[in-house]
């Protein structure tokens, strides 16, 4: 049986003033996937996946989660509807500690339940290996720490659909082990979409890869389809 989308996009658009950032993008994510977006510096990864959660408005086009045209809703309606997301520039809370950050996220999702909330955040701390750190003040974690804090956030919603931008940036080479050990995880009961420069963390997690160029989707298989292409797109793909 064909796999149910999740997430689908038509003729997706962004401009900013003259530059076409995202140009008639059509994307189809089934449910359950691990996809990894990748492409040039500049090739309008953020700008699409800010538009799919609702961070900035598409200037054309359609956005479909679950079967729901969600072009038009807020941020939070998506939230409320499964889409968690973290992007590059962290958005933790700097002079709550570790615990209190994902008791918020997670608190949107359970009410007053205290007993249950703190169950959950500790659970999902310890889902990115931060549970020892649950009383430090989270603007003094390292930063790769503190990219791991925003995805037990994203957990913590319990979310059908987690967006990670950029996640192993600022992570050494210990924690993108243990990074794609908790996304192979996650993705038992979330479907997850990625951008990711570092090209062995894609093809060590995606089932399939997108990549993007001048705000076009320009292939899109397989990692070892993509890896083959890759060859052809060296030049600007990087080697
Ligand atoms: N708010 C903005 N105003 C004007 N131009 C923007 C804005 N945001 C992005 N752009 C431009 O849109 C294009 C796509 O940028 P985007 O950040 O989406 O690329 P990217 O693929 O995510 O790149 P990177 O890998 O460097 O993060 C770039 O030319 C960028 O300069």
């Amino acid at each position: 049986m064909a796999a149910v989308t999740l997430l689908s996009t038509r003729d997706l658009c962004r401009h900013f003033g003259g530059l076409r950032a995202v140009r008639d993008v059509d994307f189809d994510l089934p449910q359950g996937e691990i996809r990894a977006l990748i492409g040039p510096n500049g090739a309008g990864k953020t700008t699409f996946v800010s538009m799919l959660c609702g961070r900035i408005p598409a200037s054309s086009g359609t956005i479909t989660f679950q079967g729901q045209d969600v072009t038009h809703l807020p941020a939070h309606k998506r939230i409320s509807l499964g889409m968690a997301y973290t992007f590059q520039i962290t958005s933790i809370f700097g002079n709550l500690t570790v615990y209190e950050n994902v008791a918020l996220a997670v608190q949107h999702r359970l009410g007053r339940d205290h007993a249950a909330l703190k169950r959950e955040t500790l659970g999902a701390l310890a889902r990115v290996g931060l549970k020892a750190r649950a009383e430090q003040v989270a603007g003094d974690l390292a930063y790769g720490h503190q990219r791991l804090l925003e995805i037990a956030m994203g957990l913590g919603q319990e979310p059908k659909l987690l967006i990670l931008d950029e996640p192993t940036q600022g992570l050494s080479d210990g924690e993108i082990e243990e990074f794609i050990a908790l996304i192979r995880e996650v993705s038992a009961n979330t479907t997850v979409l990625l951008i990711e420069h570092n090209i062995p963390v894609v093809m060590a997690l995606a089932d399939t890869i997108t990549v993007l160029n001048f705000g076009r989707i320009i292939a899109e298989g397989t990692p070892a389809e993509i890896r083959a292409n890759m060859h052809v797109q060296e030049a600007y793909l990087g080697g």
